[in-house]
């Protein structure tokens, strides 16, 4: 079985556009005129190391799909026969939460006047295991497995023979921990395994903010309500007969410390530790040490030089950068040409450098932050109100206003700050507006308003999409105050003047991060325009 997976996953790919159940039944025969019944399967050792080989290869040949490992026909019990009934997983069918519209068999026809029968056969199998929708189409695949023979040798030579005729060790609850961020096939296989060794309750600590604060790319966590909805309804699909608890974790241990009807906790190679940390915790607590079943981490075929080898959530957030995370929204009084992006972000966040990383790729950038020096000039109209608002010890000897000191007036005090740009921000946004314009004359594609508060200041009707740069605040202290020679504690005022950059990420179709090398930038601004343009093609 383990060697007909990826080449079953590949032709199932062709047929699939999203959810791909794997109900797993060796042995089927769907080629006789008897009806072929759903049994128990005995869950023994290679049924996990077939499920860790089912995601890993799913990542490699359909990443595209969501795929569910289904449980309810394992079960340890028993077998017993000539008693009605009591052998069959089924009683009535169960409910996914994506109703099946398709069943899709590898079963091998012996041949070809058999389809017919075989496809019946193969839908009256699965209306009876499944609620699926009433004009349930089938298909039989044919993968090729051409190369079968040479890796089955392989296999042979890996297994070194070993028997594994006895039934895995399972236990009544289980638990284990983790953010759970983008559901992938990692995690998938640590929740079936999970869900494969326990009888009756399984218990997941899922990492609530205080646990992700220093996690590579935190802004593009999934939010807490949307990782546990996605945990519910994998679990309830693959094993519904379970008792599921999820429980927020803002320290790393939760229940499992705590919790004495708990047998087991699943860990992988890497969270080894954290399992024998748990035990030690238990040991002192007064509770019996967990049984640490432990799981192997799945590779990531497409993983980059700059990515952990392993499936990670970090690197699947590394690669949203550049991409669309949310479509813009159609504002039908904004001119369709140029096509405008919003570039925001935290002062210190790189927003300049990808602006002009744009500017060579074709984009007209326009510097709001110089647009508001223009408006400090003596004789502007802004000039006049700034001073009378600030008072004269704004002012350089010359007459000109001394930015370096109204900014310190005004970073960390959200009402005077707040008085500043209700007099700048209408002037900057009438120069921002008349570059637009010049733009649109030059028959220019795409603008970029480069804006440090392009949020905060409403801007987003004046734009076609908002990008948002971010960097964690450490860092960006670090370069505010090599850059721009002030204090560290004026650098975080003047972050703290600004949205968080979680908040802006909430309002960003784009996002980017500026935390790697330049080349890695470079990589992410390439991605965002060569999608861009696809997006403008479409318009
Ligand atoms: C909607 C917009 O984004 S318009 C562009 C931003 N400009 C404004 O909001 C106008 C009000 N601000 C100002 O006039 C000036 O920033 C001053 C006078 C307060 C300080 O001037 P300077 O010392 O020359 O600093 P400068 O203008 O270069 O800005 C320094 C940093 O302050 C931040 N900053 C600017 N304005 C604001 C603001 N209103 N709120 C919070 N932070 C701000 C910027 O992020 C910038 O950092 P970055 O270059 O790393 O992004």
């Amino acid at each position: 079985l383990p060697l007909r997976i990826a080449p079953v996953l590949s032709s199932a790919a062709q047929v699939v556009e999203r959810t791909l159940y794997v109900h797993l039944h060796p042995g089927l025969n769907l080629g006789s005129t008897g009806q072929a019944r759903p049994v128990f399967i005995p869950p023994v050792p290679d049924v996990s190391s077939l499920i860790s080989r089912l995601y890993s290869n799913a990542a490699d040949v359909c990443g595209h799909l969501d795929v569910r490992v289904l449980l309810t026909n394992f079960r340890a019990q028993k077998v017993l026969t000539g008693t009605g009934g009591t052998n069959n997983p089924f009683p009535s069918p169960q409910t996914l939460s994506h109703s099946p519209e398709v069943v899709l068999t590898d079963f091998p026809l012996k041949d070809p006047g058999q389809s017919s029968l075989v496809a019946q056969c193969l839908k009256r199998y699965a209306g009876h295991c499944y609620t699926c929708t009433p004009k349930l189409a089938s298909v039989l695949l044919h993968p090729l497995l051409g190369t079968l023979e040479a890796e089955k040798q392989e296999e042979e030579q890996e297994k070194g023979g070993a028997a594994d005729s006895e039934l895995l060790q399972t236990y009544s609850d289980v638990v284990v921990g983790g953010t759970f961020d983008r559901l992938h096939g990692a995690h998938k296989t640590l929740l079936n395994i999970s869900c494969l060794l326990a009888n009756k309750r399984f218990v997941i600590g899922l990492c609530d903010t205080e646990l992700l604060k220093n996690k590579v790319l935190k802004e593009l966590i999934e939010p807490y309500a949307l990782r546990l909805e996605r945990l519910e309804e994998f679990l309830q699909d693959i094993k519904p007969s379970l008792q599921y608890e999820i429980v927020p974790l803002s320290e790393p241990f939760g229940p499992s410390i705590t919790d004495s009807d708990l047998q087991c906790i699943v860990v992988s190679e890497e969270t080894r530790k954290g399992g024998e940390a748990v035990n030690k915790k238990r040991l002192e607590n007064g509770l019996s040490e967990l049984v640490l079943y432990e799981i192997q981490v799945i590779k990531d075929a497409h993983h980059s030089e700059m990515e952990e080898e392993k499936i990670s959530s970090s690197s699947l957030r590394s690669r949203l950068l550049g991409t669309l995370l949310r479509p813009p929204k159609d504002n039908p009084y904004l001119p369709a040409s140029p096509y405008v992006i919003g570039l925001s972000g935290g002062s210190g966040s790189g927003k300049s450098s990808i602006a002009r990383r744009l500017e060579a790729l074709g984009a007209v950038c326009i510097d709001s932050d110089q647009l508001g020096h223009e408006t400090y000039r003596p004789g502007s109209a802004a000039y006049q109100r700034v001073v009378q608002e600030f008072g004269e010890d704004i002012l350089n000897d010359d007459g000109t206003i001394n930015r370096r000191v109204l900014g310190r007036k005004v970073f960390g005090n959200k009402e005077r700050l707040k008085s500043l740009t209700d007099i700048v921000w209408p002037e900057i946004a009438l120069l921002v507006k008349h570059k637009i314009q010049q733009a649109k004359e030059e028959g220019k594609q795409v603008c970029v308003v480069d804006a440090a508060v392009l949020l905060e200041a409403g801007w987003t009707e004046m734009v076609h999409e908002v990008w948002v740069t971010i960097i964690p605040e450490e860092e960006a202290v670090l370069r505010i105050t090599a850059r721009d020679g002030v204090s560290e504690e004026d650098a975080r005022r003047r972050l703290q003047s600004q949205w968080p950059n979680a908040q802006q990420v909430e309002h960003a179709n784009v996002v980017l991060c500026t935390l790697w090398e330049p080349d890695v930038t470079q990589r992410q601004v390439q991605k965002a325009w060569d999608l861009l343009q696809k997006r403008i093609q479409k318009r």
